[in-house]
């Protein structure tokens, strides 16, 4: 291992990433890696992970290859592995765009999830940090039948099981403090709706086609934004609003405001699911590479 390992951090409405570059695969990184890196005391600091492959060299994006040059290889802030990442896409795709490795327009990118297509909007700034927004066509989500129930002390809610790719159990709830502090994973019933976890997301109205979220995520506790819990959000709040486009024809976009900041959802009648949003680059530099092997030794 060299002795400096390069790094930049970055965030998507404040669901905040640090981002290790890694075209070869070289960088061993191992969960109790990741879990240190993102410390925000003892670490960089961040709610995930975003380690930086070219396709070709991951043996879990391999077959991705002739489609997507880049592999997203997302890990959350505990070190362990989710399957997608909604805002970290977005960030992914700055990071290529400002290391030279993609240009304003579509772009695809491969993720434990499938191929994923961004399109970076025109940059409002030529400094690549402060740009314009990312639109990432997040695939389609599925509803598994079943009633699900979340717990947050006493109180319990109905919850619309969605999955992005990655699981989510969306409440609606009155008030979002009645989420209460999130400091721990929110209780779910049934026990078996979930076997590896689940993100949960605390949900209520604004306005017309527009919600405000909470999110505890799997992996990563209570974050400033979760994209894919945003779509899942917009998906169980049309199915509730009458407004399911498969059904009726057209469109539908919610605006979900999320603790840092608002992403702007669609999804058609095909199903297929758009998220638009921003994604910063804030720093960059160097991990002691003897740091991080004491951390894992
Ligand atoms: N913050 C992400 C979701 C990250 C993965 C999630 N914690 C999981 O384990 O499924 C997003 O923006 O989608």
């Amino acid at each position: 291992m060299s002795t400096r390992i390069a790094f930049l951090k970055g965030h998507g409405t404040e669901n905040d990433f640090v981002i290790v570059p890694d075209p070869e695969n070289a960088i061993d990184l191992p969960p109790a890696a990741v879990a240190a890196l993102c410390d925000r005391r003892a670490g960089i600091g961040g709610d995930g992970l975003l380690h930086v492959v070219r396709s070709a060299a991951h043996p879990e994006a391999k077959d991705m290859a002739a489609e997507a040059e880049w592999f997203m290889d997302y890990r959350n802030g505990d070190g362990s592995v989710a399957e997608m990442c909604g805002n970290g896409v977005r960030v992914f795709a700055r990071y290529l765009q400002r290391a030279g490795h993609a240009t304003e327009g579509d772009l695809a990118i491969a993720t434990r999830g499938g191929v994923k297509t961004v399109h970076i909007a025109k940059a409002v700034s030529d400094n690549g940090s402060a740009a314009g927004d990312i639109t990432v066509g997040m695939g389609r989500a599925l509803l598994p039948e079943g009633d699900v129930e979340v717990s947050v002390g006493e109180r319990d809610w109905p919850a619309r099981n969605v999955n992005m790719g990655n699981p989510h159990a969306v409440a609606f709830v009155a008030d979002l403090a009645d989420a209460g502090d999130l400091y721990s994973p929110p209780p779910f019933r049934p026990a078996t709706a979930y076997p590896d976890g689940v993100n949960v997301e605390f949900v209520v109205d604004r306005g017309p086609r527009q919600v405000a979220m909470r999110v505890h995520e799997r992996g990563s506790g209570e974050t400033r934004s979760c994209g894919t819990g945003a779509c899942a959000v917009a998906v169980a709040t049309a199915r509730r609003d009458g407004a399911d486009p498969a059904v009726t024809g057209t469109p539908a976009t919610y605006t979900v405001d999320v603790p840092g900041g608002t992403l702007v959802i669609t999804e058609r009648p095909d199903g297929e699911i758009e998220m638009t949003g921003p994604a910063v680059i804030v720093a960059e530099g160097e991990i002691d590479a003897g740091w991080l092997e004491g951390v894992i030794a």
